[in-house]
């Protein structure tokens, strides 16, 4: 399956990755997310890497190879670097860079509210440099689910966002900006809520029901940047009947 091929460029080999030698036998364990756990490795010339070991996976492992294939080629300072795969059966993994400042998600929820908190330009600035750096793999509902995560995520403590979840629900805001109503976006100084508000606009933009609807990430990236006039009202996200058509050039 050539799947140590990556591996074998960082001087490294799959069976590195399945017995544990990498990964000190699994001992470091960095965290969990949706398809599967993270450990912190290191490869024989002593760079950090951190491998991603997969959810049992069914399937004769095409679409992961495929997947692999893809992320290979994307090399852009915004996206993690895959150092190397390895796929036995239904037992896969990803080595990735490791990454020492941790997720994004630590600052997005952290509970403590005088630190961490990024402010509405960083959160800006991560979003634009997450677009730019996948404009390539034109993964735009992904996009756009993590851009609400990044909306929803700031504590809203308005008066108009009486349960803190409604910010997560893009129904609720959609609706909210149809009528022109405040989004319950906590910001000091009015250009805050302006970044959050273009953030809200182009995550509706990217999670359209129908892909067509959505637009292109170039268009997002230009949104992001404030380009022009292109932060027009997007359709009705939920509105399956009717397919949209995206404004983009
Ligand atoms: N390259 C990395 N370097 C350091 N830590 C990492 C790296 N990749 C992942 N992690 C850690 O492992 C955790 C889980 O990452 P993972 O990519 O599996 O899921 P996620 O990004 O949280 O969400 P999702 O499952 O939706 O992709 C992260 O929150 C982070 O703490």
């Amino acid at each position: 399956m050539g799947s140590s091929a990556m591996l074998a460029e960082a001087g490294e080999s799959a069976a590195g990755v399945e017995d544990g030698e990498i990964t000190n036998k699994f001992k470091d364990k960095l965290g969990k997310g949706h398809y599967g756990i993270v450990f912190r490795g290191k490869l024989s010339n002593e760079v950090f890497v951190a491998v991603k070991v997969l959810n049992d996976s069914t399937g004769n492992g095409d679409e992961f190879i495929n997947e692999v294939g893809t992320m290979a080629r994307i090399h852009h300072v915004n996206v993690v670097c895959l150092v190397g795969f390895c796929a036995d059966g239904t037992r896969r993994a990803l080595v990735y860079e490791f990454l020492p400042n941790h997720s994004l998600e630590k600052f997005i929820f952290s509970n403590n509210q005088n630190s961490n908190i990024l402010s509405w330009e960083k959160l800006q600035d991560i979003a634009l440099g997450i677009a730019k750096g996948i404009i390539c793999i034109k993964d735009i509902y992904s996009f756009g689910m993590m851009l609400l995560e990044i909306v929803g995520g700031r504590k809203n403590t308005g008066d108009t966002v009486q349960n803190t979840s409604q910010a997560y629900f893009p129904e609720w805001v959609y609706n909210r900006l149809c009528q022109g109503e405040e989004l319950g976006i906590k910001a000091e100084e009015e250009e805050h809520g302006r970044i959050g508000k273009r953030l809200t606009v182009v995550r509706l933009w990217c999670i359209q029901w129908y892909p067509m609807g959505r637009h292109s990430m170039k268009t997002v990236v230009q949104m992001l940047e404030g380009k022009g006039d292109t932060l027009s009202m997007p359709p009705n996200p939920f509105d399956s009947t009717k397919p949209a058509r995206a404004l983009d050039n």
